[in-house]
């Protein structure tokens, strides 16, 4: 890998995002390098040092460190334009001198993996001239085409498409396109600011899996960066993940005593997660009405949104918890379906845990995610509402298609298990 010093026992210092959906797979990446012989260094904000190191498993083996972030020390978890500012400002300064601190007199770090969401640690990186391959997802990309303003806004509605052969967008997918008209300005800035620091990078680790052309459409001749794909890095081993929250494990007990297949798990991921006490309020009558039998993860503030006494009255069939361990849920031979927002994470182990999806993306990439399952590995059907009638049928379009099983089985092996040797490959040179 030119001239990165990548020889067994250097440090490879990792700075994820920090959500939970962003930690999880730098976690299965860390302990990907240490099987490799490197000496992985996880670097968190101190807001979630404490729950990251506490849940980790197996514990102790990725060495993690702090930095001081500057946020408020209260119970309410800050929100993105929080944790930008906190990326921005107060932590590039402690993250060099921690930087400086771990690669010491002889240089003892071979590189610096960043988040793609991370991208003020780039530049950290570049002050420490220690080269930076980016860690990003899916979707990186901000299509060219004078289909949006300057500041983001859709002004040309209609299809796009990113790379021959992928699934039409609607400009109205855009990733960016969050909350009030300010927010979306913002988060525009966000995006564009990240991709124009990620644009000289040399390598840019993908986390998705092998798919036909995808990876050789990126790494556009003679451009850089160079894309490897580095998706489903656990293939031999379904690794748990650690966990910002609590995780219920009364969940895998209650799905112990269901039939096979016969449970829909619901969880709309841990950063979007409201999905409005309207919705909430029509899927949990849906649910009831149809008697099906479901364990829902939803955070006590929006519980309000479900309907008076429903809880007992649901008791039988259902249960709702605040979070759950999602790997071993998705594992389970009891659930036969999961509805989600398609966050990639929750995509990712979906796909391989073999789960169908019946899919509800609430913002931000997930809308990108679900036009992947729905329309080109046809692993999942989308539905718009909640109402019982979209609920019933969009499950049973997903349990009557027994091709779909036969897909989410043929991805793992064509896709998932060929990208771990790539990755085993590419990061040992
Ligand atoms: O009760 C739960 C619910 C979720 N999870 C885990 O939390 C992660 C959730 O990740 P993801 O599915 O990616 O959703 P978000 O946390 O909502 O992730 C944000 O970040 C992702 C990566 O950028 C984007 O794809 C999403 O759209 C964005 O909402 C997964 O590993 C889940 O296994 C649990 O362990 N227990």
């Amino acid at each position: 890998m030119g001239n990165m010093k990548l020889v067994k026992g250097s440090k490879i210092i990792l700075v994820p995002y920090p959500a939970q959906g962003h930690v999880n797979p730098m976690v299965k990446l860390a302990l990907a390098l240490l099987k490799l012989g490197f000496e992985p260094v996880m670097i968190t904000p101190e807001f979630i040092y404490h729950s990251i190191t506490s849940s980790m498993d197996p514990k102790g083996k990725i060495m993690c460190m702090a930095i001081t972030d500057g946020l408020k020390k209260d119970n309410v978890p800050p929100d993105f334009f929080a944790i930008e500012k906190a990326m921005e400002t107060n932590m590039p300064n402690h993250l060099e001198t921690l930087v400086h601190k771990i690669d010491g007199e002889d240089g003892a770090v071979a590189c610096i993996i960043v988040d793609l969401l991370a991208s003020s640690a780039i530049e950290v990186a570049r002050r420490c001239r220690i080269p930076s391959p980016d860690f990003g997802l899916h979707d990186y990309h901000i299509p060219d085409d004078r289909r949006h303003t300057r500041h983001g806004s859709p002004q040309r509605p209609g299809p796009i498409c990113f790379l021959p052969n992928q699934p039409l967008l609607s400009t109205d997918d855009l990733p960016w396109l969050i909350g009030t008209p300010a927010a979306r300005k913002a988060r525009f800035k966000f995006w564009t600011r990240t991709l124009n620091r990620s644009r000289n990078l040399r390598w840019i680790l993908m986390n998705s899996f092998s798919e036909e052309n995808l990876y050789d459409q990126l790494s556009i001749t003679g451009n850089k960066p160079l894309v490897f794909l580095v998706g489903a890095l656990s293939r031999h081993a379904i690794i748990k993940n650690p966990s910002i929250w609590k995780e219920d494990m009364s969940s895998l007990q209650w799905l112990d005593k269901q039939k096979p297949k016969s449970v829909v798990y619901i969880s709309f991921g841990s950063w979007v997660r409201p999905i409005g006490e309207a919705k909430v309020r029509c899927l949990a009558l849906s649910l009831e009405a149809m008697g099906q039998p479901f364990i829902w993860v939803l955070g006590p503030a929006w519980r309000e949104g479900l309907p008076g006494g429903y809880l007992e009255r649901v008791s039988k069939k259902g249960k709702v918890v605040s979070w759950a361990p999602q790997m071993e849920v998705l594992q389970h031979q009891a659930v036969g379906c999961y509805l989600t927002h398609c966050g990639w994470n929750s995509t990712m182990e979906a796909i391989q845990c073999q789960k169908r999806l019946l899919c509800h993306p609430v913002a931000g990439d997930q809308f990108v995610n679900c036009a992947y399952i729905v329309e080109k590995w046809k692993i999942g059907v989308k539905i718009n509402g909640f109402a019982q009638k979209d609920v019933e049928e969009g499950l049973q379009k997903v349990m009557d298609d027994n091709e779909m099983n036969r897909r989410c089985v043929s991805m793992i092996w064509d896709g998932m298990e060929v990208n771990g040797e790539v990755m085993e490959c590419k990061i040992a040179v």
